[in-house]
């Protein structure tokens, strides 16, 4: 069975969250449940650009990662778009079957069984900011498939009501571990990224967190951001 495949590039390094710095290639996978008023990905995304998605087999995939990384393992990250939306276990096997391992990206709002299967699941709910709803029944499923996998928790972070949300997120799920990351408002890819108020939003969230006493989360910047703004395969 194909899979609609936006882009597999690499290997980069994990920008955001629990593997920050590893090198790893990624799969992004077309198609998305959500649309995020600030999505950095809307080429994952939007139906106008599904001309430019691949539909692609399994063993094209693995194939394609095996070229870019010259047969060296390491830790996949699937992401999107919304992965969950399609079935990724065969991939997954077929990688496995070559040494190597999975991280996901997703929001939590379509639980599969392949989670079982990965090394990483990072669940990342959607705050107000986004414009989005959080059903947190289908998120509750996705850490029940995740059962025995690593799972954290990833929050985008803009302003105070996104802090609330998280606070919410952080009380009702305290066994995960807990990373945030502040938005990124400027997401057009033909625009470069201003470094100075990369920081600026990354101080904001350090002295409202961890400077009011929060100790729970972990503060994060997107370091591919930091390093190539918003080009995209990187
Ligand atoms: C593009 S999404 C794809 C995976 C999945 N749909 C999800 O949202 O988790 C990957 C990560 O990028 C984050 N992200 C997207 N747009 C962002 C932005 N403008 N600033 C900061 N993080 C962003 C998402 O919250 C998510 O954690
Ligand atoms: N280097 C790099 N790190 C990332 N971490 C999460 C990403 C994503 O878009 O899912 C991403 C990405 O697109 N590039
Ligand atoms: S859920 Fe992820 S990919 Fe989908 S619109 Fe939101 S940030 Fe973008
Ligand atoms: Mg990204």
């Amino acid at each position: 069975m194909s899979l609609r495949i936006a882009e597999i590039f690499g290997p980069t390094i994990q920008g955001e969250g629990a593997l920050i710095g590893q090198p790893t290639v990624f799969i992004r996978a077309g198609g998305c449940d959500y649309r995020c008023s600030w999505c950095d990905s809307l080429h994952a995304v939007d139906n106008q650009y599904r001309h430019d998605w691949h539909a692609m087999e399994p063993e094209a995939i693995i194939a394609e990662v095996m070229r870019l990384t010259g047969g060296q393992p390491l830790t996949v990250s699937i992401s999107g778009g919304n992965p969950a939306i399609q079935d990724f276990g065969s991939v997954i096997a077929l990688g496995k079957a070559n040494g190597y391992r999975f991280a996901c990206e997703t929001q939590g709002s379509i639980a599969r069984p392949w989670f079982a299967d990965l090394s990483l699941l990072v669940l990342s709910p959607k705050p107000p900011s986004s414009g989005q709803n959080t059903d947190w029944s289908a998120f509750d499923a996705c850490l029940e498939a995740a059962k025995g996998t690593d799972t954290v928790m990833k929050i985008v972070i803009f302003d105070h009501h996104d802090l609330n949300f998280a606070r919410n997120a952080a009380a009702r799920y305290p066994a995960l571990t807990l990373y945030l990351q502040p938005g990124n408002p400027e997401t057009d890819p033909s625009l470069p990224v201003s470094a100075q108020s990369l920081s600026d939003r990354l101080l904001w969230l350090v002295e409202e967190t961890v400077g009011k006493g929060w100790l729970a989360p972990r503060i994060l910047p997107q370091l591919h951001v930091l390093i190539w703004g918003n080009k995209r395969g990187v």
